[in-house]
C-alpha cells in the first residue's frame, strides 16, 4: 500500500470515490476537516494514474523532501486546509513505511505553529506472513514525531478502522480547544461534533446488511 494520505484506511472503510468533507472542499483522503466553507469549490477530477497519490510512496518521499511540491499540488492543498491527518502504511511495505517522516515533515513545514494531530497508521497487519515493518518501527517513529501509532487490518476487522478515525477526531477536537479555534469559532460557526457512538452503529449496520444481502437473494 502506498503511503499517501491514508488512502487505504478510506478506501476500505467508504465509498470508492472519497465523500465530500463538511467545508465543501474537494476530499482528501486521510484527512479531516472541520471548516464550513461559504462556496464550495467543485469536485476536482483524479485520474487513479498520474498525479493523485498512485505514485509509490518513494515518489512521494522523494518530491517532499527535494521541496518539489508546489502550493497548488493535490497534497499541498489538503495539508493546508486539513485540521487533521492520518499518514497510513503497509505493514509489507518497508518504502510505503519510510515516505511517512518526509510526508510528515511537509505537514510540520506547512502548518509550523500549529499542532495539527497527526495519527501513524501501519496497515495490512493480517499479513504477518509478508512482514517488512516491525511494529517497534511504527512505535518508534510515532514516538519520535510525537504521533499516536496504531497497527490495524482493514480487511479483517472494521473496528479498527472506526477507532483510527475516533482517535483522530479526539485529537482534533483536543488541538480545537487549546489552539486559536476559539477565536476562529466566533467567525465560523463550527459544524456539530459527530456522535462517535451513533457513527460507528451505523457504520455496523451498514456492513451488516451489506453482509447479509447475497443470502436474501439465494
Ligand atoms: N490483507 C489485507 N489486504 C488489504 C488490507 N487493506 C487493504 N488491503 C488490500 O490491498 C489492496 C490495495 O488496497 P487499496 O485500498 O487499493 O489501497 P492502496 O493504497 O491504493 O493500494 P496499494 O498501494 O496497491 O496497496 C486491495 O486489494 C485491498 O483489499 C488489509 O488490512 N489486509
Amino acid at each position: 500500500a502506498a503511503a499517501g494520505l491514508g488512502r487505504l484506511a478510506l478506501s476500505a472503510a467508504g465509498p470508492a470515490r472519497p465523500a465530500r468533507p463538511p467545508c465543501g472542499r474537494p476530499a482528501c483522503p486521510g484527512t479531516v476537516c472541520s471548516r464550513p466553507s461559504p462556496s464550495p469549490p467543485p469536485i476536482a477530477s483524479r485520474p487513479r494514474t498520474s498525479s493523485w497519490p498512485c505514485w509509490a510512496p518513494a515518489a512521494w518521499a522523494r518530491a517532499v523532501q527535494d521541496n518539489l511540491l508546489q502550493v497548488a499540488d493535490p497534497l499541498s492543498r489538503c495539508v493546508q486546509w486539513a485540521d487533521g491527518f492520518l499518514l497510513v502504511y503497509s505493514i509489507t511495505d518497508y518504502d510505503s513505511y519510510q515516505a511517512i517522516r518526509p510526508l510528515y515533515q511537509h505537514i510540520r513545514k506547512v502548518h509550523p505553529d500549529a499542532r495539527v494531530p497527526v495519527v501513524i497508521v501501519g496497515n495490512k497487519g493480517d499479513l504477518l506472513h509478508a512482514r517488512q515493518v516491525q511494529t517497534h518501527d511504527g512505535v518508534q517513529l510515532a514516538n519520535e514525531l510525537g504521533s499516536l501509532f496504531l497497527e490495524i487490518s482493514t480487511s479483517e476487522n472494521y473496528e479498527d478502522v472506526c477507532d483510527v478515525f475516533q482517535h483522530l477526531c479526539k485529537e482534533v477536537s483536543k488541538s480545537h480547544g487549546v489552539s486559536g479555534e476559539r477565536r476562529r469559532a466566533s467567525i465560523i460557526p463550527r459544524p456539530r461534533s459527530p456522535n462517535m457512538q451513533d457513527l460507528k452503529r451505523r457504520f455496523k449496520q451498514a456492513l451488516s446488511s451489506k453482509v447479509k444481502a447475497p443470502s436474501a437473494l439465494g
